[in-house]
């Protein structure tokens, strides 16, 4: 048996599909281009990538749910291809989302029901459905129906779900969407708590934060293709040299982002609306002060706070999925 929990070699999905009613065409879309990595047992592993960049096309390579147009993949030594039975009985999945479990059911016996379900010893159940509730923070809410659950207890049954049969690797997608922030941390302390125990996780978040405070790694994928991989440590280093400054702004035109992007020293721009409010950051070159240029190029739009600061790993994210990175 080898090292690594997951080895993932040049896998590729290219998806086939006909569009269109009258006249249909048929579209390919390669939404994973040759992805490369491997996940060390125990690990806490994260992809991280925007939408449509391929985080779950390559989960579902891994967890045998979609074959491969190309490459290999091997979980527990075992290749999601040729045994794919092997590599089922070693792993669980998790989405995000409600799907999955029963709401009329208390979650009690929803996990019986999977247990059940999953081939789960009658002699092992009960110790293990009390050790999951332990783990997930639901002891004492099990006789409840899950229909009066909360978003973030519905996501704790289900990692308790995926972990029914003792899985040695656990793929978690997007185990936070929707799930508001306080119950989003007792989330993630549920995952640490997880892979301290010894179960490999891959998780897929579009939160850097989340990302940052969980991951031992990270792989940051965009348009199907791996742009970094490392430690969220090493991957804050692809904004080493560069400065941010923050603005707060309201109804900045389009023209004006175009400029404010052409100033000399500046790399990289973003504009995130926050109700009212647009937030404007710039990164620039840290031997550049463009600040004031910024401003000028404001002039006549009203502005709240300016800030400026140390890139933080986000800005390292963008500047790694824009390609501009060092
Ligand atoms: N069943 C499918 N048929 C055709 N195209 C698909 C299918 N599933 C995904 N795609 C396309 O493949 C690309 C990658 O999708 P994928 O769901 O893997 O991305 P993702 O990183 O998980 O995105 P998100 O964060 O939005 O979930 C996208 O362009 C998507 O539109």
């Amino acid at each position: 048996m080898g090292d690594y929990a997951i080895e993932a070699d040049d896998l590729r999905r290219t998806y086939r599909s006909r569009a269109g009613w009258l006249r249909p065409r048929r579209t390919e879309t390669e939404a994973v281009r040759g992805v490369s990595f491997a996940v060390g047992r125990g690990e806490l592993f994260g992809l991280l990538g925007p939408n449509g960049a391929g985080k779950t096309t390559t989960i579902k390579m891994l967890n045998t749910l979609l074959i491969p147009t190309g490459g290999t993949a091997r979980v527990c030594g075992f290749d999601v291809v040729d045994d794919t039975r092997e590599v089922r009985r070693r792993i669980g999945y998790v989405f995000g989302g409600d799907r999955g479990l029963y709401d009329r059911l208390s979650a009690l016996d929803n996990l019986r029901y999977f247990a059940e379900l999953y081939g789960v010893a009658p002699r092992e159940q009960k110790r293990r459905i009390a050790e999951l509730l332990e783990l997930v923070k639901l002891t004492g809410r099990e006789r409840e129906r899950v229909e009066g659950y909360s978003r973030g207890m519905r996501q704790r049954l289900h990692i308790a779900r995926g972990l029914l049969h003792s899985p040695e690797v656990l793929f978690l997608d997007e185990p936070s969407i929707g799930v508001d922030p306080v119950a989003a941390r007792e989330l993630r302390r549920t995952v640490a708590d997880l892979a301290a125990a010894g179960t490999t996780v891959v998780l897929t978040t579009h939160y850097m934060a989340e990302a940052d405070e969980l991951c031992d790694r990270i792989a940051v994928i965009a348009d199907g293709r791996i742009q970094a991989l490392g430690t969220p440590a090493e991957l804050r280093h692809h904004a080493d040299g560069r400065r941010v400054v923050e603005v707060e702004a309201y109804g900045v035109p389009d023209a004006a982002m175009t400029a404010v992007s052409k100033l000399p020293g500046v790399r990289e721009t973003a504009v995130e609306a926050r109700g009212a409010l647009q937030l404007l950051t710039v990164q620039s070159d840290a031997a550049v002060d463009v600040q004031a240029d910024v401003l000028r190029e404001l002039a006549g739009i009203r502005i709240g706070r300016v800030t400026s600061r140390e890139p933080t790993l986000e800005d390292a994210y963008v500047a790694i999925v824009n390609g501009t990175g060092a």
